[in-house]
C-alpha cells in the first residue's frame, strides 16, 4: 500500500475508467428484465392489430340510434355474436340497417359497423329496462339473435379502439439504452418480440475473508463472529441487477484465497471480496493479490492492467481499499475493508456503479439531495476525509438524522438507515441545522 491518501473521487474514477460494458447477447424477454437495450426496436404489427370494442355492447350503425331514449328506444334485430378472437360475424355477414351484433370487449368491430354501444345503454336484449350484465352466451345462445333495445345514441367510432392508435409498423417502440422494465417487456410481448439484444446482468461473486467467521446456523465458538459481509454483499449486488454467487468465508490463508479466487473465475464478470485489506500481519487479501505476489493471478505479464493495487482513501468508514484485475480475462476485483459498515459504505460507493456501469446504465449514482442536520448535537468529522454517517431521511420534513455513531462495526443502525449523511474533506464540525448532502439508499 503506498503512502498516497486518494480521495473518493480518484478512487471511483479509476474503477470507472477500467470497467466496460459486457458485450450484448440476445435474451429471451424473461431473462432480459433488469437489462439495457442495445437495439432500438422497431415495431412490425400495429398495436391495436385491428379495430376492436372496448366495451361489451352492441355494434351498431350510428344512423340507427340517432336519438334514441330509454322512452323512444331504438329496436333492433341482434344478427350474431363477435367474441375476441373472432375475425367478424359469421359467414362474413355485415352489420346492416336495422341490424346490431352483440360484440365482446377486444373483439373486431364487424363490418357494417360503425360504434359500439355499451351493454349498459340497452336492455340488453331481455325487452325489460337497462342490462348492468349480458347474458353469457353458454347459458343463453339465443341472446345472440332476437331483438335488442338501444337507450341512447352514440358518436360514429365511439368505444372503438382504432388500429395502430397505441404503435403502427416503423414506429420505435423502445429507444437503445432503455432498461427493460416490466411495462417494457409487456410492450415488446405485445408487438410480438420474443428476444432482444441487451447487455447480460453482471455476474458478481462476492467473497468474505476472515479465520473469525462462522456461517449463520452454525454455532458461535469463543473469539468467532458470525459471517454478514458476504449476505449483505450478495444481495446488494442482487439489487444493483447482477447475478450474484456467494462464496463461502475464507479463512486467512493466502494459498486457498488465490484458489478459490482462482476457481471463481470462470462465472465472474467482477469478484468482490472483504476483509484483510488493512496493515494486520493477518490480511490475507493483501498479501494473495498485491501486483508484486500474484503472478499467477496477474493475467500475464506482457499484458497491462493485471494485479491489484491497494489504496488508502482519504474516506471514513471504507479507508483501506483494493482495485484491480486479475486472471487471463482481467476480470476487476474490488477489495472492500471488513469492517461491516466500511464494506457497505464501499459497495454503495464504487462496486454498485462499477455493476451499473457493466450493464450499461447511463447514471450509476445514488440520487443525491439537500437535507437540513437534525440531531442532538454537533457531528465530529476526521479532518481531511469525507465522512459517510448513516442516516434516516425525511422527504416532508427535508431532514436527515444520524442513527448510531460513526463505528463502523455498527451494522444494528445500518439496517435502520435509509440515506449516507455525507460530511465533506474540509468540515470537521456540522451543527443541527446545518445544511447537509445525503445520498439516498433506496
Ligand atoms: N493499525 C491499523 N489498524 C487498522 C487500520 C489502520 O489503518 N491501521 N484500519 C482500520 C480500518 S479503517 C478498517 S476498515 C479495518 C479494515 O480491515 P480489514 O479489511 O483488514 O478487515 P479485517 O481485519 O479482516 O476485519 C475488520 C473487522 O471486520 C470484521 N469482519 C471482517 N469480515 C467480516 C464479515 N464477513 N462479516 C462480519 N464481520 C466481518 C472483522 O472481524 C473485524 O472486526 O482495519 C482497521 N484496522
Ligand atoms: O475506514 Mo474503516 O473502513 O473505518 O472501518
Amino acid at each position: 500500500m503506498s503512502s498516497t491518501i486518494w480521495s473518493v473521487d480518484e478512487h471511483l474514477d479509476d474503477i470507472l475508467a477500467a470497467v466496460r460494458p459486457l458485450e450484448p447477447i440476445e435474451l429471451q424477454l424473461p431473462e432480459a428484465h433488469g437489462c439495457v437495450l442495445v437495439e432500438d426496436v422497431v415495431v412490425e404489427v400495429a398495436l391495436p392489430p385491428f379495430d376492436n370494442s372496448s366495451m361489451d355492447g352492441y355494434a351498431v350503425r350510428i344512423s340507427d340510434v340517432e336519438g334514441a331514449s330509454e322512452e323512444f328506444p331504438a329496436v333492433l334485430t341482434v344478427i350474431g355474436d363477435v367474441a375476441a378472437g373472432d375475425t367478424g360475424l359469421a359467414d362474413g355477414r355485415s352489420v346492416g340497417p336495422g341490424e346490431a351484433a352483440r360484440i365482446m370487449t377486444g373483439a373486431p368491430l364487424p363490418a357494417g359497423a360503425e360504434a359500439v354501444v355499451p351493454v349498459e345503454w340497452t336492455d340488453g336484449g331481455t325487452g325489460g329496462g337497462p342490462a348492468d350484465t349480458m347474458r353469457a352466451h353458454s347459458d343463453a345462445p339465443e341472446g345472440a339473435s332476437g331483438e335488442v333495445r338501444v337507450h341512447r345514441p352514440v358518436k360514429a367510432r365511439a368505444h372503438v379502439r382504432a388500429k395502430g392508435s397505441d404503435v403502427r409498423p416503423g414506429d420505435v417502440a423502445l429507444r437503445a439504452g432503455s432498461v427493460v422494465g416490466p411495462p417494457q417487456i409487456g410492450l415488446l410481448a405485445a408487438i410480438g418480440r420474443s428476444t432482444v439484444k441487451v447487455r447480460p446482468r453482471p455476474r458478481v461473486v462476492v467473497l468474505s475473508t476472515g479465520s473469525e467467521l462462522v456461517q449463520p446456523g452454525e454455532e458461535l465458538t469463543g473469539g468467532r463472529i458470525y459471517d454478514s459481509n458476504s449476505f449483505a454483499l450478495t444481495a446488494a449486488a442482487r439489487d444493483a441487477g447482477a447475478i450474484a454467487y456467494r462464496v463461502p468465508a475464507v479463512a486467512d490463508d493466502a494459498e486457498t484465497l488465490r484458489a478459490t479466487i482462482e476457481d471463481q473465475l470462470i462465472r465472474a464478470d467482477i469478484v468482490v471480496t472483504t476483509g484483510g485489506v488493512s496493515v494486520g500481519a493477518y490480511d490475507v487479501v493483501k498479501e494473495a493479490l498485491s501486483s508484486v505476489s500474484s503472478a499467477s493471478l496477474a493475467g500475464g505479464e506482457d499484458e497491462p492492467g493485471g494485479g491489484v493495487d491497494f489504496r488508502k482513501l482519504a474516506m471514513q468508514p471504507g479507508k483501506p481499499q483494493g482495485f484491480g484485475s486479475i486472471g487471463p480475462d482481467h476480470t476487476p476485483l474490488l477489495a472492500l475493508p471488513g469492517n461491516p459498515v466500511s464494506s457497505y459504505v464501499s459497495f454503495e460507493l464504487f462496486v454498485r456503479p462499477a455493476i451499473l456501469t457493466l450493464m450499461g446504465i447511463e447514471d450509476v449514482h445514488r440520487p443525491k439531495v439537500r437535507a437540513t442536520l437534525s440531531a442532538d448535537g454537533p457531528l465530529t468529522s476526521p479532518p481531511g476525509k469525507r465522512q459517510f454517517l448513516r442516516g434516516t431521511y425525511d422527504a416532508e420534513a427535508g431532514t436527515v438524522t444520524p442513527v448510531g455513531g460513526p463505528g463502523s462495526h455498527l451494522i444494528a443502525a445500518l439496517a435502520q438507515a435509509d440515506a449516507l449523511i455525507v460530511l465533506p474533506e474540509d468540515v470537521t464540525s456540522a451543527e443541527p441545522g446545518a445544511d447537509a448532502e445525503v445520498i439516498l439508499l433506496r
